[in-house]
Order: C-alpha cells, then sequence, then structure tokens
C-alpha cells in the first residue's frame, strides 16, 4: 500500500433518518496504522459513521472513501479483504465449531474454486488467542468472554488492513474487557492496522487510542489525543456529567472519576 494513502476520508458526510440528522457535515479521516476511538453520548451517530466506513451503508451526501478509494465503487468481497467488522456481541451462541466461525473470517480470501490461499492462517490464529483447545467446542457451549474471543479470531483470520469495531467490549468483565484490548493493541503492532473502535469506555479508550473521535448529535465535536479532548469540561458538555479528570499513575494518560450530583 502506498503510505501516503489514508485509511479512511469521508468529508462532507450527511446521514439523514426520517427527521433524525444521524450525521451533519462530518468530514474526517484515519491515517494508515491510527487507532481511532469514537466516543459520544447514545444517538451521537457513532454506529451510523462505522456503517458508512464497511461500506453496509452509503451516505445522503459526501463521500466515503477508503484507501483512497469511494467505499460503493469495491466489490462486496473486495472490500472485506480490506475492512473487517467486530460488533458488540461479535458472534452468537450457535451451533457452529469454534473452528467453523473463523474459518468463516477467510471467506473473503478463497480463490474461484473455493480454496484458501493462506491454509494455516486458521490454526495459527487460534493458536495465537489461545483457542486451540476449545477449536471444536461449539459456540453455545462458550461464555460471552470466549465468544468474543472467537469474534476476534474471526476478523483476524480475515486478515484485513481495517477493523472496525462497534462496543467490542460491552458483555466482558473486567478480565477480559483489558485482555481484548490487549490482544487489539499487539495485532496493530504486529500487522500494522488501522483501528476504529466505537467505545463508552472512555477510561479504556484513554489508555488505547492514539486520538479520539467525539460525535454528538451527529456533527463532530473533537479529534484529537486523549489528553487534548479528556478534561472535566468536555465531559462535562458532551455527556452533561461532572468528573475529576486525573494522570493514570503508569502512563498519565487522562482517567476519569464521576462525581455523583448531591
Ligand atoms: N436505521 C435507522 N432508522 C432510523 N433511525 C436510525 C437508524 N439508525 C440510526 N438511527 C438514528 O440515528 C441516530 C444516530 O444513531 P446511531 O446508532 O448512529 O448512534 P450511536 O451514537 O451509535 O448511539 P449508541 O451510543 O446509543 O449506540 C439516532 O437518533 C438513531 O435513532
Amino acid at each position: 500500500m502506498n503510505m501516503s494513502t489514508r485509511a479512511v476520508d469521508i468529508s462532507g458526510v450527511h446521514k439523514v433518518f426520517g427527521r433524525v440528522q444521524a450525521l451533519a457535515d462530518v468530514s474526517w479521516g484515519a491515517a494508515s496504522g491510527e487507532w481511532w476511538g469514537v466516543v459520544g453520548p447514545n444517538g451521537s451517530g457513532k454506529s451510523t459513521l462505522l456503517r458508512l466506513l464497511s461500506g453496509v451503508d452509503g451516505p445522503d451526501d459526501g463521500s466515503v472513501r477508503i484507501l483512497g478509494q469511494e467505499a460503493a465503487a469495491y466489490k462486496r468481497k473486495e472490500l472485506s479483504r480490506i475492512v473487517a467488522v467486530l460488533q458488540q456481541d461479535g458472534v452468537p451462541p450457535v451451533g457452529y465449531t469454534v473452528r467453523d466461525v473463523v474459518e468463516m473470517g477467510r471467506y473473503p480470501h478463497l480463490d474461484w474454486a473455493g480454496r484458501d490461499t493462506a491454509e494455516d492462517i486458521v490454526d495459527r490464529v487460534l493458536d495465537q488467542l489461545g483457542l486451540a483447545l476449545l477449536a471444536e467446542r461449539r459456540l453455545d457451549q462458550l461464555s460471552g468472554g470466549q465468544r468474543q474471543r472467537v469474534a476476534l479470531a474471526k476478523v483476524m483470520a480475515q486478515n484485513p488492513q481495517i477493523l472496525l469495531l462497534d462496543e467490542p467490549t460491552t458483555y466482558l468483565d473486567l478480565h477480559y474487557q483489558l485482555q481484548f484490548m490487549e490482544l487489539l493493541a499487539e495485532w496493530r503492532r504486529k500487522a500494522g492496522i488501522t483501528i476504529i473502535a466505537v467505545l463508552h469506555d472512555l477510561n479504556l479508550a484513554a489508555q488505547f487510542c492514539d486520538r479520539l473521535l467525539v460525535l454528538k448529535e451527529g456533527r463532530i465535536e473533537g479529534a484529537g489525543t486523549p489528553g487534548d479532548l479528556l478534561t472535566e469540561n468536555n465531559i462535562h458538555r458532551w455527556f452533561g456529567v461532572d468528573s475529576h479528570v486525573m494522570p493514570h499513575p503508569d502512563s498519565a494518560v487522562p482517567q476519569l472519576m464521576l462525581k455523583r450530583r448531591e
């Protein structure tokens, strides 16, 4: 890839649902290899933005470019080789085995005869995520945290350049939340992928993301480093809550403690 090519670039994007302006004149982009957290109150347009970036939906106005080309100009399978998406509940508890699901991640890379172009990748990913012993287990026999690890294995097998995540840690306990974020960080370090993650947990976002994109009522309220953006004033402006913001003792990134009202 040409290193000057931006991973994603959107400009002048509008998206309307009935009378709701989900995104209003949004212009923003991510350089290759960056990790962006997309944050903001409920209903601010975060998931809508992710859907436009994944190509499942198009803007009403403006442009959404992936690696320099309009998202709509890609063939479905071609875009799936570049962009992978992981949702809140990444894989549902159905009867497929762990291996089946991770193999599904390879679909965009199968040739015309259904042959995989990189056969060993499924076993490598299963090993890397500590899932080798669970490979033949069915998803409905796994915990939510284990299933989310399988969902991560599936998108890793997909081997994308850009990973989109929509609140991926919502159903995870503290241990799995941290483990999930560390696995993403390691993957990015090794493969240089671009990560764009909708996150509600600002403390996790501050610890892992290079930059934050803040949306409110469909508009960009800020784009920059957690250190620049996560101030007590901003938190109040965006979420209507009072907080203490303090530097993390290890890394000095801002960490948030909510104040009670009384
Ligand atoms: N398919 C749809 N039909 C109608 N309205 C929609 C649709 N998708 C989103 N919206 C509306 O667009 C606005 C933005 O929604 P979106 O899901 O992008 O917000 P969000 O920031 O991801 O919210 P949350 O934090 O609650 O997940 C909301 O007002 C929502 O009700």
